[in-house]
């Protein structure tokens, strides 16, 4: 397993497998796990930022030349600039350069550490800015943390935006990771202060909404400052989301969006994570100190901010090979979220719920309760658009033993107890293994032994938590075999250790290890449930 993703090249090659061929019969001896790998490479090849970038501009040179996105038309004559920071800017700016040619005079990007040298290894040149780009490079922001290059990176965007005029375009490419790679504390507020605060707001569990309303408030370029910055210049953000309903006022902080969270706001979120007391002096003075852009445009008029890429982009490839390789499919949502336990609970009755109905048990109290549960926890998750009743109904009319993939994508939480090594895909595939461990133990057991189940859960960056892997995949025997290995998986669950239950059992086969992808929209979840052969 982890050699067969260990390239990104895979990656590529699966972007070029047409989708949507129609049904096609697939040989079983093809296992499940290559199947969710393929799903996998296909959601993530569609949302390479290249491509996308492709799709989103063009530089039209009859007449006046112009930069075009969507019903927009930007006039540029070489006053072109271009700032970005993110996990999937790179590809995004080799992009962006190829299109925008010699108008494009200069540009800063602050992208992850050891991006560069992971994609020149996985032959990814299309993701690499040309010898001698106008565009600057900086790497930073080590596991997904700001940190001095992060912040000399910033600085220098700042200082670009800085010194635009009204006649100059500023483009600017945002993804997610955006926040860490663009870190400009309001002084007197430091570096590892402002990371202290935003650590353990995320160790907590807070959401990402929540998350990114204080390092606003802590900031000199979040929450529309770089858009400040730049004026008079004319700003046009192209922005890939990772953040669920793309909100761009919280992808990557919304440095191109304005927005003025009230210290009130910000001491709701804080007491709700009881950091109040723990708060470094400096980030009290700027919360408590009223803050005001005299120089800063009175309204956003110059800026022009543009969605190009999102998970539900992803899903539906993925949906359009999945139902190439001849399975029944849904999706779910792509706005997957809450607690990881809690979600991977709601993910077990579903797939207990799929196996009841294809096993052709049409009715009876098992598959009602099965049914009322799913209901009473989807209702309770809250996941926005997730409509069950529906799906539920569509599984029910399903021909008997069709092989089924179930897709969602999103962002869960982890609340950290213990100090372990791990990631919320990994944690929620190891915790689906468990729920399916504790079902075969119900009366569901006997429909669930029927079916052959794969669980894979993985970051679209390729980087999930503080780990080498995606994310990783799991089955309804996994507890048992890990057993037989002597791993207890409630033991590494209770100390959020994860990655080092995959990393040891089965030596790591489990692990999906893809490197950094180039993009990032995202999580996305795959289910796939076929009967076993009997
Ligand atoms: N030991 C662990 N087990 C499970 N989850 C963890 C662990 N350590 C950190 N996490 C979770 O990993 C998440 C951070 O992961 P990651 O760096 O992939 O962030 P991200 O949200 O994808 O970043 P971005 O949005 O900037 O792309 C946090 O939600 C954190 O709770
Ligand atoms: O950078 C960030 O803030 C997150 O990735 C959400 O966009």
């Amino acid at each position: 397993m982890t050699s067969a993703l260990k390239a990104l090249p895979n990656i590529r090659r699966a972007c070029m497998i047409p989708a949507c061929q129609g049904q096609a019969s697939y040989p079983r001896s093809i296992s499940l796990w290559e199947h969710g790998l393929h799903l996998f490479r296909s959601a993530v090849g569609v949302v390479l930022p290249a491509p996308m970038l492709r799709r989103a501009m063009a530089l039209k040179t009859d007449g006046c030349p112009r930069l075009v996105v969507r019903d927009r038309a930007f006039p540029v004559r070489r006053n072109l600039y271009l700032v970005g920071f993110g996990k999937a800017v790179l590809g995004m700016a080799a992009a962006a350069e190829k299109i925008l040619g010699d108008h494009l005079i200069q540009g800063v990007v602050s992208v992850p550490h050891g991006i560069r040298a992971c994609l020149q290894q996985a032959g990814m040149e299309e993701m690499l800015l040309k010898p001698h780009s106008r565009i600057q490079v900086i790497e930073g922001a080590k596991h997904n943390l700001p940190d001095k290059e992060a912040l000399r990176a910033a600085s220098m965007i700042r200082e670009l935006a800085e010194g635009l005029t009204a006649d100059d375009l500023l483009l600017v490419l945002i993804s997610g990771g955006g926040s860490a790679l663009l870190p400009a504390p309001t002084p007197p507020i430091l570096l590892e202060e402002k990371e202290k605060v935003t650590k353990l707001l995320a160790s907590r569990g807070a959401t990402i909404q929540e998350l990114n309303t204080i390092r606003k408030a802590l900031s000199l370029m979040k929450g529309g400052g770089l858009a400040r910055a730049a004026y008079p210049a004319q700003v046009l953000s192209l922005i890939l989301s990772d953040v669920i309903g793309n909100p761009v006022d919280i992808i990557a902080s919304g440095p191109t969006v304005y927005s003025c969270p009230s210290a009130q706001d910000c001491l709701q979120i804080l007491t709700k994570y009881n950091l109040l007391s723990i708060l470094p002096r400096s980030v009290e003075t700027v919360l408590s100190s009223s803050v005001s852009y005299p120089s800063g445009p009175k309204d956003y008029s110059h800026v022009y901010n543009v969605v190009i890429g999102s998970n539900s982009l992803a899903l539906e490839e993925a949906k359009c090979q999945a139902e190439d390789l001849g399975y029944w499919t849904l999706i779910l949502s792509a706005a997957m979220c809450g607690e990881v336990s809690r979600v991977a609970k709601l993910y077990s009755q579903l797939i207990q719920f799929v196996c009841l109905s294809t096993a052709g048990l049409a009715e009876g109290p098992l598959r009602d309760q099965v049914r009322g549960d799913l209901l009473k926890l989807a209702a309770e998750l809250e996941i926005p658009g997730l409509n069950l009743v529906d799906p539920l109904k569509a599984l029910q009319g399903l021909e008997s033993e069709r092989s089924v993939c179930l897709l969602a994508g999103g962002e869960t939480t982890v609340q950290l107890r213990g100090n372990g090594k791990g990631g919320r895909n990994q944690e929620l595939a190891l915790q689906v293994a468990l729920e399916l461990h504790r079902a075969k133990a119900t009366g569901a057991g006997y429909f669930l032994g029927r079916y052959e189940v794969l669980f894979l859960s993985c970051g679209t960056d390729g980087q999930d938590g503080p780990t080498e892997a995606a994310g990783a995949f799991s089955s309804q025997e996994l507890v048992d075999k890990a057993a037989q290995e002597g791993l207890n998986v409630e033991t590494f669950l209770s100390n959020n250790d994860s990655y080092t239950f995959f990393s040891k059992f089965q030596n790591g086969h489990h692990l999906l290890l893809t490197g950094l992808t180039g993009t990032n929209v995202m999580d996305i979840q795959a289910i796939l449930i076929r009967a076993r052969d009997r």
